[in-house]
């Protein structure tokens, strides 16, 4: 058992966390590039929900490891997922995170951390991707590993709390469809 910052009660998180109803929590999963942060960072914003980023809790060994130009392999991801897991279920009141999420596996890491986990998937070509990771100067990941994002992503596309967008669309377009499949069709996005 644990609480969260503002002091509510949490269970433990071996048992999914379910909030108060109006709560949710949302991943913004997608490969490298796709736009996760920058669509997390104005979704956490407009939704007034804390922003959790995925890549902060990636421990020094898996940071090392991707910098080399090596791939992840599941069992780098394993303790990676639960600690994101223990981070959804710490925000009693939902929460952004982004994480990559390839797998379906690796989703139903998350899915078992809180209840009715969404996912907001940003799809885009192997070819956009490389284009912006490539164009991101001091960056640890190297374009060199786009390649294997691609052989590693599972299309979320049919399993349960899934919404999936064109990620070269503008930035604005995506936080609105993500609050309308949130149901908060009044907020305001800033691009
Ligand atoms: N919808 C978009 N249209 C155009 N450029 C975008 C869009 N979304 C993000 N970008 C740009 O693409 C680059 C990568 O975006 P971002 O860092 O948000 O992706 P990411 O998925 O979090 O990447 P990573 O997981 O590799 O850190 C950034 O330079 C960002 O400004
Ligand atoms: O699961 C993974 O392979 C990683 O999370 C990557 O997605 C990187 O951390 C990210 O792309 C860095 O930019």
């Amino acid at each position: 058992m644990n609480h969260d910052h503002q002091g509510v009660f949490c269970p433990a998180p071996s048992e999914p966390v379910a909030g108060p109803s109006s709560a949710f929590w949302v991943v913004v999963m997608g490969v490298s590039g796709c736009g996760k942060s920058a669509v997390a960072q104005l979704l956490a914003q407009t939704l007034g929900l804390p922003l959790i980023e995925g890549d902060d809790f990636h421990p020094p060994s898996n940071i090392d490891k991707m910098q080399r130009g090596i791939a992840l392999a599941d069992a780098d991801r394993a303790d990676w997922l639960l600690i994101l897991g223990a981070e959804l279920a710490r925000c009693c009141d939902g929460a952004v995170l982004t994480c990559s999420a390839l797998k379906r596996s690796y989703r139903n890491t998350l899915r078992s951390a809180v209840t009715d986990l969404r996912f907001v998937h940003l799809a885009i070509s192997p070819a956009e991707s490389l284009k912006r990771v490539a164009q991101r100067p001091g960056h640890f990941y190297p374009p060199s590993l786009v390649a294997s994002q691609f052989e590693a992503l599972q299309d979320p596309a049919g399993e349960p709390g899934v919404l999936c967008l064109a990620g070269d669309a503008a930035l604005a377009t995506l936080v609105q469809q993500a609050h309308v499949w949130l149901g908060r069709t009044n907020a305001t996005c800033a691009e």
